[in-house]
């Protein structure tokens, strides 16, 4: 079995890129915990939560799997202060321009009562369609209960990490930042609410977006801290509202709804998901999953319903491969075309 020693001797060369001085000169591990072929580490560096923290993660996962470990688990915090100076680094930066201050970006988060309602596929689709109708367009994959956005995009690159700078993939002229690039498979990365807020706060701050008139934000599911902290990161974000048409959907779907006012976020729409079944022979309309959700949850947020959409899968398209973006001429892709619009004309009033 692979020993405390063997993990702390292969992180030897691994340096903070912030103090740039190995991790154990500075004291960084504060914990090593081993469990057969499965490693959790905790550790304390100068700049968590930032670029930094993405290129140290996949460093260090790297060198603990050379050394025998299946997973590798990690978990950062903050160096102490007077560790820190006592190691040369600087004072953060603060004041740094931030997309948050872009008056031109309009922010629109997406968010669901519970998960599995096609959140993040609406995201997705939401924002290639903008894209296709002439609009710059990034998005933000923040929901850590599962990055989904660059598998159903189909992206195999990772961003580009210059210093401090990172580069998102562009897909569908879609401009792309997902934590999930910068985790590696199956190596569970611990988010805490705050930590969360200042990795979201980063990419912000440290990505290279390019001239923003969009940025989708595909956020955890529920109503919980974490949905809580995130919702009042963003002071002037608009809101999508994702249910599927069951009642129970909906009704959870409505709290989502309340915790967008309380934040006083402006509520664009409701996007009902998984609406119906369409039979391609008869035309005619299954309600597989219930009746009536999304206009009920559309009624009770005093707002309107942005899209109903079936059930459906893109065509699987070998040569440019992304399984959950339907295309322009998919009636699914149609109807997003359509929400699109509506969405550009109810936020460029
Ligand atoms: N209209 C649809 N027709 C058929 N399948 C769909 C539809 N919308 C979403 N799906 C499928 O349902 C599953 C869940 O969708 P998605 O991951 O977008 O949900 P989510 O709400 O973001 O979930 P989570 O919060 O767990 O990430 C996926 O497999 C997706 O492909």
């Amino acid at each position: 079995m692979l020993t405390e020693e063997q993990v702390l001797k292969a992180l030897e060369p691994v340096k903070d890129p912030h103090l740039n001085k190995t991790l154990l000169e500075i004291g960084s591990v504060k914990e090593v915990k081993i469990k057969e072929k499965l490693v959790s580490l905790k550790l304390a560096i100068a700049q968590p939560g930032t670029a930094e923290q993405m290129q140290l993660q996949q460093e260090v996962v790297n060198a603990v799997k050379n050394a025998g470990a299946e997973s590798v688990g990690l978990r950062f915090e903050k160096l102490a202060e007077e560790e820190i100076a006592k190691h040369g680094g600087a004072a953060e930066e603060e004041g740094e321009k931030s997309l948050l201050d872009n008056k031109r970006t309009t922010f629109i988060a997406v968010t669901s009562g519970k998960g599995g309602v096609g959140k993040s596929t609406v995201s997705v689709n939401l924002a290639t369609s903008l894209a296709r109708q002439g609009k710059k367009v990034g998005i933000i994959d923040a929901d850590i209960y599962g990055f989904s956005v660059p598998d159903m995009m189909g992206i195999e690159e990772r961003p580009k990490v210059v210093g401090q700078r990172i580069y998102p993939v562009t897909r569908f002229d879609v401009q792309v930042i997902s934590m999930g690039f910068f985790v590696e498979d199956n190596s569970p990365i611990i988010w805490r609410g705050p930590m969360l807020g200042k990795m979201l706060n980063n990419f912000f701050n440290e990505v290279e977006w390019d001239d923003l008139d969009y940025l989708i934000l595909d956020l955890p599911p529920g109503t919980g801290d974490v949905a809580l902290d995130i919702h009042s990161m963003l002071p002037q974000s608009k809101e999508i509202v994702v249910t599927t048409p069951h009642a129970t959907a909906a009704f959870v779907a409505a709290r989502a709804g309340a915790m967008a006012l309380k934040t006083e976020h402006e509520i664009l729409g409701v996007v009902e998901n998984m609406a119906y079944f369409e039979s391609k022979l008869t035309g005619e309309k299954e309600f597989v999953f219930g009746k009536g959700g999304g206009p009920k949850l559309a009624e009770e947020l005093q707002t309107e319903i942005l899209a109903q959409i079936p059930l459906g899968q893109p065509e699987i398209d070998e040569e440019n491969f992304a399984p959950s973006v339907y295309d322009v001429e998919h009636p699914i892709g149609k109807i997003y075309m359509d929400m699109a619009e509506k969405v550009i004309q109810s936020t460029e009033k």
